[in-house]
């Protein structure tokens, strides 16, 4: 390379530059002088070159060093932690969650299938005498009876027909179902699709009764993790081998998918489903060009599947049952035509409203740049459903902040898990026994009473609260009272039962599936946690 004497474009260029002006050694200068500017110069350049090496190890330590923080979601089934976790995923690695939205297509098509399914099963004749058995349950019991896939508000109404009425039903249901039935058969595929990529950690299809799936197994010691890793890709490694699943596909029976498969890589773009390139040119093909793919049957249905919707009769007939699938998980019947459109690709939206059961633990981590400081952070989300709550306790050990999720609206429906259990009753004791932990007496606590939109509608359509909660009493059965008092009860029931008096609660009444009003949510939690955590490091007095 030419020196910067050599060149006349060079040396143009360094004359009229006024650094390189002023730096330029003195046309007089002798040969002392010239020794000693070079030495001081070198002396500088050292001292300069160490300064820089210094911030560089500066750096580095700081990166090992940054401070984790470790969050646990915890609550029930179906409470919303992974959809708070997905939340998280949007504001803070949005391009991870971005690329896995393909993927959440089989989800969203299995959760609108199982919808189908579930209206077929309540228009059918032979539901009357389920509709008997439950109303018996529910009275004995005093609350009502739901599944996993629907709200049912009151099962005490046992329909009994005309024979002219169930003539109507068995021309309905027999028109529907033969209609329909391979959108049926397709939800055995699509269960399939969802497991098929990793045969040794398949499918959970717990009955939602007698879970299929064997509890995770102990921890050996208090520390051991049975932990899947999410890197900020998304991808989740396993760090501990899990027990194999039963290769039996119950139709109908909730859907999960072990942590430990690799779902959203197979059926993402990328996955296998995708590799196909057209001949010669080296282009992806669209899933949509792929004969195979669900979405062809999903597509010659929808006429067919919003007949069924709209249908006044079945409409009718969901509401003599009391079934209110517009309040359920995964519920895209409203969007039949934008869903199984064959270039569908799922929205944000859709992804967060989607249904799939967590088994195991999920660990999600990032990196929270503020300033010239950073932490890494370690979010838990863990199955809520009660055969899954043993592994939660090795995570209490070094958590810095809790995020409890009660959802408020599920004071009519009962577990999947445990027909006999009131769900807002389950939540009230999951809190009580989380609260008064001794382990997790310094451990900062944010409470979501979650699902305040399905509240709000379901008390608008005038669902009554004493009914289910007899402590309610006559109190006006609107939002505003009713969230106050639940607010209150799970307040003092934290009041009472802290073994750290001095602990501060954190209560926000939320709706996860709303991106707006949780990003604002969630970073009033990242204030709350790292305000803590330097207090906690002695940063803070
Ligand atoms: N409308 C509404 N739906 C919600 C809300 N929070 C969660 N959901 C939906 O409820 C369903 C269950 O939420 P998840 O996040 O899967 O529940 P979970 O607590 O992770 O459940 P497990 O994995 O079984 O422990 C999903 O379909 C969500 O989209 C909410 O605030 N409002
Ligand atoms: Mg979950």
């Amino acid at each position: 390379m030419p020196s910067a004497n050599s060149s006349p474009i060079s040396r143009r260029r360094s004359l009229s530059d006024p650094l390189a002006a002023v730096l330029r050694p003195p046309q007089d200068e002798t040969p002392e002088q010239r020794e000693m500017r070079i030495l001081a110069e070198q002396e500088a350049k050292k001292i300069s070159d160490s300064i820089d090496e210094q911030i560089k190890l500066d750096k580095a330590e700081l990166k090992k060093n940054r401070p984790d923080v470790k969050v646990l979601l915890l609550g029930q089934s179906e409470s919303g932690k992974s959809t708070t976790l997905k939340q998280f995923q949007l504001l803070h690695t949005p391009a991870a969650f971005h690329a896995e939205r393909i993927a959440w297509r089989s989800v969203i098509y299995l959760n609108l299938v199982r919808s189908i399914r579930r209206i077929l099963e309540a228009i059918s004749p032979d539901s009357e005498q389920h509709d008997a058995l439950d109303a018996f349950d529910a009275d004995s019991l005093n609350m009502s009876q739901t599944d996993s896939a629907s709200i049912v508000i009151s099962s005490s109404s046992s329909i009994h027909m005309d024979p002219q009425q169930q003539q109507i039903a068995y021309e309905k249901h027999a028109y529907y179902s033969a209609r329909l039935a391979p959108l049926i058969e397709l939800e055995e595929r699509l269960m399939r699709m969802l497991s098929e990529d990793d045969e040794d950690e398949a499918t959970h299809l717990g009955n939602g009764i007698s879970p299929a799936w064997p509890s995770l197994p102990p921890p050996t010691n208090g520390t051991t993790r049975p932990t899947i890793h999410v890197d900020t890709h998304g991808h989740t490694v396993p760090s501990t081998p899990s027990p194999r699943s039963p290769a039996s596909l119950a139709r109908g029976a909730e859907m999960s998918v072990r942590p430990t498969s690799n779902w959203k890589k197979a059926l993402g773009l990328g996955g296998n489903k995708l590799k196909s390139t057209s001949p010669g040119t080296g282009e992806v093909l669209g899933w949509w060009e792929d004969p195979t793919d669900p979405v062809h049957v999903l597509a010659k249905y929808p006429a067919a599947m919003v007949e069924l919707w709209d249908d006044q009769w079945v409409q009718g007939r969901l509401r003599d049952r009391r079934i209110r699938l517009e309040e359920s998980s995964g519920f895209y019947l409203d969007e039949i035509e934008r869903i199984t459109a064959k270039k569908y690709i799922p929205t944000d939206d859709d992804v967060l409203k989607a249904r799939l059961k967590t088994v195991g633990v999920v660990e999600h981590t990032f990196t929270l740049i503020q300033g010239s400081r950073g932490t890494n952070w370690k979010i838990y989300d863990v199955g809520g459903a009660r055969n899954q709550r043993q592994a939660w306790a090795p995570y209490f050990q070094d958590v810095n902040a809790i995020i409890f999720l009660a959802p408020i609206s599920a004071f009519d429906q009962v577990l999947a898990e445990d027909p006999r259990v009131n769900r807002l009753e389950d939540s009230l004791l999951l809190w009580r026994s989380v609260v008064s932990n001794k382990l997790l007496s310094h451990v900062n606590i944010i409470l979501f009473l979650n699902k305040c939109d399905l509240l709000q509608a379901k008390l608008d359509a005038g669902v009554q609260l004493n009914q289910h909660l007899l402590s309610y009493g006559d109190r006006p059965n609107d939002y505003e009272s009713v969230s106050k008092y639940l607010r209150n009860k799970f307040g003092l029931l934290h009041q009472q039962n802290s073994p750290n008096t001095e602990r501060e609660l954190f209560i926000h009444f939320t709706a996860v599936t709303d991106t707006r009003r949780t990003m604002t949510i969630i970073q009033n939690v990242r204030d709350i946690v790292l305000k803590a955590n330097l207090k906690n490091s002695k940063l803070i007095s």
